[in-house]
């Protein structure tokens, strides 16, 4: 078996900035700058997780558990504090919607921005930019500057122009819920046959059906921490409290 996904022990604290009055920041200067001005935030907590080659891994778990930040550091978006995030082959994300497009060009030139960012050449991005159009359903707009798109258009275009890469890694966050039906059942059953063609994938959602369809594996987080890793049933069964 091949590791696809490899982090190990990762820590991650954010600063949760909060405006401090002059007399505080005086009199934390003159305490001799003891203790943090600044309030942090642990999000993730030593967490650890090895994903095989051709695994589909759901990541579960409340708000505000750690589930986009692990899989923004997977996407290597953002770099741990401690520890370390290792992948194996192309990765291509769907992590935030709109990430990677430039508002004030065109649908067609964010298929040659974004397609370059995930690795594609000019020619790779020729060759399938009238199949990435097809399967976004974009029609006319695909020369319309993106910042008239709605966010389903959006969705629909970097969608197509990741699953066009043809990733060996593929991360989708919880986005695909700005889809309109159809085209959800679409990016659906694409996911689906990523999956039955061996690539590794990493899902976050709380659409816990959906993941269960889609997923054979569960980890869930809980403040940071990985509290279970196994079975996706096992793990449906332990968000739902069962
Ligand atoms: N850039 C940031 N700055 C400060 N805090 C952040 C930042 N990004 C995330 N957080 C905090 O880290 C915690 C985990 O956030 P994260 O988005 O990973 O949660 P999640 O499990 O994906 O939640 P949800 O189910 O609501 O999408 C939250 O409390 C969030 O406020």
């Amino acid at each position: 078996m091949t590791i696809a996904i490899e982090v190990k022990s990762i820590d991650k604290q954010f600063v949760l900035r909060r405006s401090r009055s002059i007399k505080e920041v005086f009199v934390w200067l003159i305490k001799g700058r003891k203790g943090e001005l600044s309030e942090k935030f642990h999000a993730l907590k030593g967490v650890d997780l090895e994903v095989q080659q051709g695994e589909t891994v759901a990541l579960l778990g409340f708000n505000g558990s750690g589930k986009s930040t692990l899989l923004k550091h997977i996407s290597g978006v953002m770099i741990p504090d401690s520890g370390t995030v290792r992948t194996r082959g192309r990765v291509a994300g769907l992590i935030e919607v709109g990430a990677g497009f430039h508002h004030d060009l065109s649908g067609r030139d964010n298929v040659y921005l974004n397609g370059a960012i995930l690795g594609m050449t000019e020619e790779q991005i020729n060759e399938r930019f009238q199949s990435i159009v097809d399967f976004a359903e974009i029609g006319q707009f695909i020369d319309t500057e993106v910042k008239f798109y709605s966010s389903g258009m959006y969705l629909r275009l970097a969608f197509s122009v990741a699953v066009h890469t043809d990733p060996e890694v593929f991360l989708v966050d919880e986005i695909l819920a700005v889809g309109d039906e159809p085209f959800q059942k679409k990016c659906i059953a694409k996911i689906q046959e990523l999956a039955s063609d061996g690539k590794t994938l990493v899902v976050v959602s709380h659409d816990l059906d959906l993941v269960s369809r889609i997923c054979d594996r569960g980890v869930l987080l809980d403040h940071g921490e990985v509290r279970f890793d196994g079975p996706i049933h096992e793990a449906v069964a332990k968000m739902r409290g069962q």
